[in-house]
């Protein structure tokens, strides 16, 4: 079994005792006082335009590293990101694998302006109506973990809502599965989340796979500034950043060097 299986395994259990405790009219209430959804594909767009443009990660732990950041502190981090230039946040939210928590999520982004996305593996439309509640402008679609079904029902709820789509790939298989849904924001996961293994070929082989017209992005393992400008060689102006910000003492000023 693998670490996703066991992760999905989780995350089932984890959805139906939640599901059971919320009503959907319960969400709905929670969306209705929430403003609408800050564009989270557009602000990509529009930072790519002429420079690199950072979905800055705020990740306390992951099961392969176990914890990167002891001193963690969601909103300073995400005050943090925005001084050092970054477009977009990214919050995990997966409480046993991830060590992250909802309230992470709803405090990063009352902290800034910037458009955040749930990082989470849902399963379930429900689980869009509850990330929306929660105030993320856009979710998490990995399609490793989805049929074709699930991920056009999932996708269908977060677009009604007015959320983007992060629609993740790591074979050619999954892109062009990816390609047939109507997200058009892609990203490569170079680590398989299966195996842990980082591969920066990954993006490189599927970027030339990718829609017409999407905004592509490359995720996990970039480190350097010379791994970014590695991948703009190949037209990629997009990341998603975690685990190398948040090792860095001085958040900001890592996040400058890298995107500044
Ligand atoms: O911390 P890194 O190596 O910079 O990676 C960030 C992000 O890409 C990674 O956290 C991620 C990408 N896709 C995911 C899906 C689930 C959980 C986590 C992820």
């Amino acid at each position: 079994m693998t670490i996703l299986d066991r992760i999905l395994e989780t995350k089932r259990e984890e959805v139906a005792e939640r599901r059971a405790r919320v009503s959907l009219a319960e969400l709905d209430h929670r969306i209705a006082q929430e403003g609408p959804p800050r564009g989270f594909r557009a602000a990509l767009d529009w930072r790519s335009a002429d420079g690199y443009a950072l979905i800055a990660e705020v990740k306390r732990a992951s099961p392969s590293k176990g914890l990167i950041r002891p001193d963690f502190d969601p909103p300073a981090h995400a005050r943090a990101y925005v001084e050092g230039g970054a477009a977009c946040l990214s919050v995990l939210t997966d409480e046993r694998y991830f060590q992250g928590s909802d309230d992470y999520l709803v405090a990063a982004r009352a902290a800034v302006p910037l458009p955040a996305i749930r990082k989470d593996f849902l399963i379930d439309p429900w689980q869009v109506a509850e990330s929306r509640a929660l105030g993320a402008d856009a979710v998490l679609l990995i399609m490793a973990a989805l049929d074709d079904a699930a991920a056009a029902e999932i996708e269908a709820a977060a677009l009604e809502l007015g959320m983007d789509v992060l629609v993740e790939v790591h074979d050619r298989d999954e892109m062009d599965r990816a390609a047939r849904l109507r997200s058009r924001l892609i990203g490569v996961n170079n680590r398989d989340l299966r195996t842990f293994t980082v591969d920066f070929a990954r993006t490189y082989e599927l970027v030339a796979h990718a829609p017409e017209g999407c905004t592509f992005i490359a995720e996990s393992g970039l480190t350097t500034r010379a791994d970014l400008d590695a991948m703009a060689e190949h037209g990629i102006r997009c990341f998603l950043i975690g685990e190398s910000l948040m090792r860095q003492p001085d958040v900001a000023a890592a996040t400058r060097a890298l995107v500044g």
